[in-house]
This record gives structure tokens, sequence and C-alpha cells, in this order.
């Protein structure tokens, strides 16, 4: 496929409703597409060809970006006239931005919901952007080390002494390009290949690369070729020739080679960006819709319920069923304002099916018993077909109730009740929410367990578990990592500390387990005020 073709897959459906910036290299790649040209000629929010210095980008899987979501909303249409967004060239450089902005302003652009506005951050949230990447690591024209970097009120603004000519630019700003739906990130080229060692090499340096500082409010992708990453040691980069991983951090980052291999970091503390966040990073990531701290657990409860109600909605409509995978613990309990109104008449509970992210290897009737803890407190109570609720056969041993929930996923998944994942043929679940101990354990994925590294199965067993009882059954992380949306809820000052270790600025090099926890599509946290106190 060449380079037409994958940008065809990537743009295919663009219409005007669809809202998509591009910087640098991607306008090349992106004007082949004819419909296009009006638009990227009136260089809105992007450079000139002229400036496209990386040779022949390899091609890249681009068309995969699209998620179905994004699919599903547009329609093809290749004759649709695309507005002028161009810059005013009468202006300098602080004129044009103001103009730029006040254009995106008081237009029917953002009015006329053209452009969507982000609900977490009250900035326009276009649906895709199109980041390249310049050596130095800068984005946009914010470069590293630049004051723009911290501009944090204004949508667009300008720079006079950009150290890469022009020196005069103007610039979408951190919190414009954070508030987007879709990032990609394409890095193609030798030029490149320094900054990505930086970047994802284990030397870590004080100063931040401005690609460090992105983030997406739905789902941010890199997209890479071999010669950007060659100054990096390929073999930890390639973890497996097989796509099953996803990068689990940051959370959302997903690595791709152009010849579709995907590749894992060595997960060290010196590569996991958001154990490296300042307090700023993690305001972003706050800000983002990332990460949620509520002054209460009370309050947590409400949104969370929103957020499933939210989510159980959407997959209803999308694929006729629902999948949730539950934990134990005090998750059940911040699921109990699903039993109230609206969300208790207004949930179609029919569509649900519910399963376990781990379950302790005890009789369903039994104190310990994680599906006892969610029946009484949640299940009981809503109308799900007992028939949609899958919970593990507690007659047989820890290993046979391993293979056993194995092969039930297996058999949904045949049937399509359980989607699976493109990118790692594992079970896709719609939504996992996941409880954490106050030791970074998730599901039972406990710190220093080599379970924690299982790659093949789907389900697996332990039987010394450090917290009671010691046999359990337990989604492994591929599974937890294909889900297409995961929510980690967080209660207590005795999580504060994992909290810490995971979102704060302090981080040994062993990494715990909710440290490797990602999904495909979003990763929320929700923590209440005593759980986020050590941040
Ligand atoms: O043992 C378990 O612990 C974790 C955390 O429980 P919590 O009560 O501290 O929230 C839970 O997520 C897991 O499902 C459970 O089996």
């Amino acid at each position: 496929m060449g380079r037409n073709g994958m940008c065809s897959g990537l743009m295919r459906g663009l219409c005007p409703r669809i809202t998509v910036t591009a910087t640098t290299s991607l306008v090349m790649i992106i004007s082949r597409l004819s419909c296009l040209d009006m638009w990227l000629h009136n260089k809105f929010m992007i450079n000139t060809v002229e400036e496209i210095r990386y040779g022949k980008p390899e091609v890249l899987p681009l068309g995969s970006f699209v998620s179905s979501k994004v699919a599903a909303n547009i329609s093809l249409n290749f004759q649709a006239p695309i507005p002028p967004y161009a810059t005013n060239d009468a202006f300098p450089p602080e004129g044009a931005a103001q103009d730029c902005e006040t254009r995106l302003r008081d237009t029917e652009l953002v009015k006329n919901n053209v452009i969507a506005t982000s609900k977490a951050t009250g900035f326009p949230k276009f649906d895709l952007e199109l980041l390249g990447m310049g050596p130095d690591g800068h984005i946009a024209s914010p470069f590293p080390g630049h004051p723009l970097l911290k501009e944090d009120k204004k949508w667009v603004t300008f720079i006079e002494d950009s150290p890469k000519p022009s020196p005069e630019r103007i610039t979408l700003t951190f919190p414009m390009i954070n508030s987007s739906m879709y990032n990609a990130f394409v890095t193609c080229g030798s030029a490149d290949a320094k900054a990505m060692k930086t970047l994802l090499g284990d030397k870590q340096t004080s100063d931040r690369h401005t690609v460090q500082m992105v983030s997406v409010e739905e789902e941010l992708k890199w997209f890479l070729d071999r010669e950007a990453t060659s100054l990096n040691n390929q073999s930890s980069l390639f973890f497996s020739p097989n796509p099953r991983f996803s990068f689990t951090r940051p959370s959302n980052f997903n690595l791709r080679l152009s010849h579709k291999v995907p590749v894992i970091l060595p997960f060290k503390g010196s590569l996991s960006f958001k154990a490296k966040a300042s307090m700023a990073e993690v305001a972003s990531q706050k800000g983002s819709g990332k990460l949620n701290v509520f002054d209460s657990e009370e309050e947590l409860s409400v949104s969370l319920a929103k957020y499933v109600a939210d989510l159980s909605d959407k997959f209803v409509k999308e694929r006729g069923a629902f999948t949730v995978v539950l934990s134990g613990g005090s998750l059940i309990k911040s699921l109990r304002k699903l039993l109230e109104a609206p969300y208790v008449n207004s949930i179609d509970w029919s569509k649900w099916h519910v399963f376990w992210v781990d379950e302790r290897v005890v009789p369903k009737d039994h104190p310990d018993s994680n599906y006892k803890l969610a029946f009484d407190n949640f299940l009981s109570k809503v109308p799900i077909p007992p028939a949609h609720i899958y919970a593990i056969n507690d007659t047989l041993p820890a290993e046979g109730a391993a293979e056993d929930y194995e092969a039930c996923l297996r058999e949904l998944v045949k049937n399509n009740v359980i989607a699976t994942s493109e990118a790692t043929g594992f079970p896709k679940f719609d939504l996992q929410l996941l409880g954490m101990g106050p030791d970074g354990h998730v599901a039972s994925l406990f710190p220093g367990h080599p379970l924690v590294n299982e790659d093949k199965k789907w389900v697996t067993f332990i039987k010394d578990s450090p917290k009671p009882p010691p046999e359990r059954i337990t989604f492994t992380f591929p599974v937890i990592n294909s889900s297409a949306y995961v929510a980690l809820v967080i209660c207590g000052s005795s999580k504060a500390g994992a909290v810490k270790t995971a979102l704060g600025e302090n981080h040994s090099s062993e990494r715990l387990p909710v440290q490797m926890v990602s999904a495909e599509g979003a990763l929320k946290w929700f923590l209440d005020k005593e759980a986020a106190a050590m941040l």
C-alpha cells in the first residue's frame, strides 16, 4: 500500500463534520488526498509542504488508527467542500494568532458544534490531530524549554523566536492539543531517531521533550517507522513479533511500526512517563479527564455511575451488548449509584454480560467470594439475565477453574458476545472496573509475582496469593489491557502510597501491577481525596 492508500484509509469518510489538525510531514502525506487540497493549502494550523524534510516515510498503518467509533460517526463524502480556515497572512504573528483564535471562537465553528467542546477542559475538542515531531522533540510550534509551553489560557498563540526557521509562527497551545479526542503522532526517518532515543530510551534527562507533554481525551497513538527508532535498543523495543500488546505507559499509547509489528517498551521506571510526571502533568491529566479526583467517595460513586451508564448506552447501541468486568473488594460499594434513579431504570440491563477480573477459589456462598459480594450488593438488585452472569465453576480446583473460565470466554468470543481486539487477538471487553490493593495489586496480579508477566493465557491461577485467600483465578494483563475502556477505582488513605508511586514524582525501578494497566480505548482513574492525598 502506498502513502496514498494509507491516507485514504485514515481519511476515509472525512466530511466537514470531522475536525482535523495536522503538522509538518503529515501535510505531505495527507495532501495526496485531493479532497483535502483546498483545506491544506489554506494552511490552517499546518506548516507548508516546503518544510517537509523527512524524506520518504515508510508506509504506516494509519488506516487502523481511526477507531470504529470515529468511523461510525463520519460518512464517506469526498466531494464535500472543506471550509477555508486560513491563517490571515496580512497580520504579524501576534495578530494572526489572535485573528485565528477569534475566528475559532466567534465564527460558527465552535458555536455550531462543527468543532466540539471538551467537557473536561472547556477548550475546543478536535476529533483528530495529526502531529509530527521535530528532531528536538517539538510538536506544533511550542519548542523545548520555550515559555509557550506553559500557555494555559489562549487557544492559539504565537512565537517570534522559533529555534527552527521560520522564526515567526502561530501554534495551538497545549490545552488545545490535549483536549482533542484522538491524537496520532507520526514520526518517520533517521532525523528523528535521536529524539526518539531520548524519548523511549533508558537514559532520562530532566528536560522533557514537548512531545512528552501531549495527552488526549480518548486515544493517543504513535506511528513510527524503523528509521525513527534506529538508535533505540531494538531488542528491547520489539518485545514480540506477534501483535499482542500495546504500550501500556502512558495509558493510551500504542506503538506500532510500519510493518504492523507493535512494539512494547521495557517497563522500567525510566520509561514510565506518568511515573515521571510532575504535578503539572498530573494536573493536566486531570484536565484531560483521565485522572479524576473527588472530594468524597460519595461524589466518586455519582460520577462512576454516569460513566458506566454512558458506556452501557454506547455499547448497547453499537454492539447490542455490554460486557462488563468486575473486581471484588471495595469497587462493588462504589457502584451503588447505579442502583438508584435515573440509572436503575434507564440502563438496558438485559444487554449486560458480567464477568470477574479475578475470583477467589471458594464456594460461591463463601464470604470471600467476589461473586457473592457483587451478587448480594449489586447484581441481585438489577434485572440482568442470570445466564449473562459468568461466575467461576466453584467445584473445580484453581487450575481447572481458570481453564474452565477461559473456555467460557473463548465460547463467548466465538459467538461475538465478547469482542476481539484487532491489535492483540485477546478478548476485548467493553469495560473493566478495577480496584487496587494497598500494595498496588490489581485483579490477583501481585507485585513481584511471575503471573504479572503471563502473556499467553487469558485466565490463570495463583495458589500463593499474598492476600488471603491464597487460591484465586485472574485475568492476565493482555486481557485486561485489550479492553476498550478500563476504570481504576481507588478510595481510601491506605491506597495513597501506591497511587503516589503510580502517578506521583517518586518512582522506584520496580513497577507496581497498577502501573501496567492500560486500555485500547481509554483508561480513567477515579480517586477519592484520601487516595490522591500524596500526589
Ligand atoms: O483481593 C482483591 O483485592 C483487590 C482490591 O480490593 P480492595 O478491597 O482493596 O478494593 C480487588 O480489586 C480484587 O478484585 C480482589 O480480589
